[in-house]
């Protein structure tokens, strides 16, 4: 926390998973600082030392908050959940609930981390875009028909939930990486229901404090 008492986010502008907490705290109107981990420049500043010790995977997001620093988006999430309830981003239904988490995982676990920076930087710049855009296809092709079943405007019915956390940051990312969408119509008309909705917004990656003046919007 700052000496303020305010929880500090360390985030990277154009991280997924630093725009799904970011998210969170605007939902649930959490007022927080940014700490910018800006991960190319220097080499990558989330590798230093002093950032190591927040967060050994060096990786962004981490949340210093009530006393313990996180990393983890999901964990973060659930964390805030569960200490700051309203609104609500996990249903109280069991089967909703593990719905929710299920396509937070298949996000989380099954999408993002294979096209994360680190992995694409293993790969030749020629490979990059290619890779990329087959682990998005393949994952939004299960996404696509599991959305088919569960959603209703949002991810799972009608409520904004964790899952709609990770789907929108994603969708970014398939963006960024030319990822035709035209096979996902649930995947783009939930998307877009969501991207009207302000805490979609505030926290978007073109409105960060450490966003580039070219990228800002
Ligand atoms: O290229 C950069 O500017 C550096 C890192 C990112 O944007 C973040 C990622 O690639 C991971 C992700 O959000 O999936």
């Amino acid at each position: 926390m700052t000496e303020s008492g305010k929880p500090i986010l360390y985030s990277y502008f154009r991280s997924s998973c630093s725009w799904r907490v970011r998210i969170a705290l605007a939902l649930k109107s959490i007022d927080y600082e940014t700490v910018p981990v800006n991960l190319v420049k220097d080499g990558g500043q989330q590798f230093s030392e002093e950032f190591q010790a927040l967060n050994p995977m060096k990786q962004v997001p981490a949340l210093k908050i009530d006393g313990i620093t996180i990393g983890q988006s999901l964990a973060i999430i659930e964390y805030l959940e569960e200490t700051r309830p309203t609104p609500r981003l996990l249903p109280l239904d069991p089967k909703k609930r593990c719905l929710v988490r299920m396509i937070s995982d298949l996000i989380a676990s099954g999408i993002q981390p294979l096209q994360n920076l680190s992995v694409l930087q293993q790969m030749g710049q020629e490979n990059r875009l290619t890779w990329a855009q087959k682990v998005i296809n393949s994952g939004f092709n299960a996404l696509e028909q599991v959305l088919q079943n569960t959603a209703g405007k949002y991810c799972v019915g009608d409520e904004v939930s964790m899952a709609d956390l990770c789907l929108v940051p994603q969708v970014a990312n398939a963006e960024r990486y030319k990822v035709d969408l035209t096979p996902y119509p649930t995947i783009r008309h939930i998307n877009k229901s969501l991207l009207a909705l302000e805490a979609f917004q505030v926290s978007h990656p073109c409105r960060q404090p450490d966003t580039p003046p070219e990228l800002r919007a």
